[in-house]
């Protein structure tokens, strides 16, 4: 990993800075403009950061006719993602990917994660050499050498280091600043963890690191898995203790996975918010459980799609992709017996089996089957 340049590294406090961190946020979703709220308060208070927040918009054109940019640099507010909440006045939104992220020192990643392959590319000889990255994006890609993590992937294309933010982070909560937690991940370099800390950081928003970018990464994008049986529990009004169930099932096999993907994943990972925290918030109130609840009351007739464009206007399920990408990776590895819970979610979600089956696969365990999704 490239150091930052000596003149950037001041602490809090002294008179001068010679150089201001510029942040950059690349994505402007639900869970983005919330970020970009958490970090525009921040840069304001901390002199080692320059105040000006850039956030990169996907542009779409609003019903009004108006382009979705300029409306939040006029109004200040994501009136698609994140309605009636004020990100803050210096969030500058830009709809060029490329101008926005050319003087970054520090770059956020916080769209769905299917679009991130594509963003990388799109970034590739764009961004400067020493910039530091962070990604918020839960899910993974998988590839015919195996699973590669967003983090991984960012690291690879753009060759800079990475790390990760994860928790029990509903995005609508914390944006009407309810308290909440949240987990750093980080590789080597202590100091950059810290950085991001308190660049995210607040009285409502409280974050710690810990050495483990896997863990924390693996636990945010595995816990969208056991969110989607968590709905189908719900949509067939099972109760408490099926739910209770399914999640610590879903907490074994998430702990298990990660293990066995890398040995470096600790046990304490676990118990911080990107681990149990994340999973409880998410099967009780993320939109992953909420669309799995509507696809189980249709008794699985209306697709994932479908319920998703209805439900979310724009916002994306994790859940559904990363149970597809999970499912391929057990494939690849001959590890279905090993995780019934996951295995079953997919067969469920692509209609192989029915929502009932969350709770019958301990009996009837499932073939290994070729993926047709
Ligand atoms: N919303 C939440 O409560 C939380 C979300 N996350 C994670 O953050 C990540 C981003 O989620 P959100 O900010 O909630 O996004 P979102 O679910 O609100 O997604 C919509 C975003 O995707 C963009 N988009 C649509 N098509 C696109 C394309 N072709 N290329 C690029 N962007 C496109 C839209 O413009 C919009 O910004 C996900 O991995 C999610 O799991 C993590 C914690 C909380
Ligand atoms: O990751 C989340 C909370 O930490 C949000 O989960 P959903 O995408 O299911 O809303």
């Amino acid at each position: 990993m490239a150091p930052l340049a000596m003149e950037n590294q001041i602490t809090e406090g002294e008179e001068e800075i010679a150089t201001k961190y510029k942040v950059t946020i690349v994505g402007s979703g639900n869970w983005g403009s919330v970020a970009s709220k958490l970090i525009a308060s921040n840069t304001l208070k901390l002199n080692s950061f320059h105040d000006e927040v850039k956030m990169w918009v996907f542009e779409e054109t609003l019903p009004t006719g108006e382009k979705l940019t300029e409306v939040i640099n006029n109004t200040n507010e994501n009136v698609k993602y994140l309605p009636g909440i004020k990100l803050g006045k210096n969030v500058v939104a830009d709809p060029d990917l490329e101008h926005a992220v050319k003087d970054a020192d520090m770059l956020v990643f916080v769209t769905p994660h299917q679009f991130m392959e594509g963003i990388c590319k799109r970034l590739v000889g764009k961004i400067k050499g020493d910039v530091q990255a962070i990604s918020l994006i839960k899910g993974m890609e998988v590839k015919a050498e195996g699973p590669c993590m967003i983090s991984t992937l960012i690291s690879e294309q753009l060759g800079i280091n990475c790390c990760v933010l994860m928790g029990a982070n509903i995005a609508n909560e914390i944006a009407v600043e309810k308290f909440s937690e949240a987990t750093v991940g980080y590789r080597e370099d202590k100091d950059v963890a810290q950085r991001w800390v308190q660049l995210f950081n607040t009285s409502y928003f409280q974050v710690s690191a810990v050495q483990d970018v896997e863990g924390v990464e693996l636990c945010g994008t595995l816990k969208n898995v056991v969110a989607i049986a968590a709905g189908f529990v719900d949509g067939m009004d099972m109760g408490n203790n099926t739910k209770a169930a399914i999640m610590r099932i879903g907490l074994v096999e998430m702990k298990a996975f990660s293990k066995l993907m890398y040995s470096s994943v600790k046990d304490t990972t676990f118990f911080e918010s990107c681990g149990v925290a994340d999973l409880i918030t998410t099967c009780l109130g993320g939109r992953n459980r909420k669309v799995a609840e509507a696809f189980a009351r249709n008794g699985g007739k209306r697709s994932f799609d479908e319920l998703e464009a209805e439900m979310l206007q724009g916002q994306k399920l994790q859940g559904v992709s990363t149970a597809n990408e999970l499912y391929e990776v057990l494939n690849q590895r001959g590890w279905h017996e090993l995780f019934p819970l996951f295995t079953t979610v997919h067969e469920i979600c692509i209609g192989r089996l029915p929502p009932s089956a969350i709770v019958e696969y301990s009996e009837h365990p499932p073939t290994p089957v070729e993926d047709s999704a």
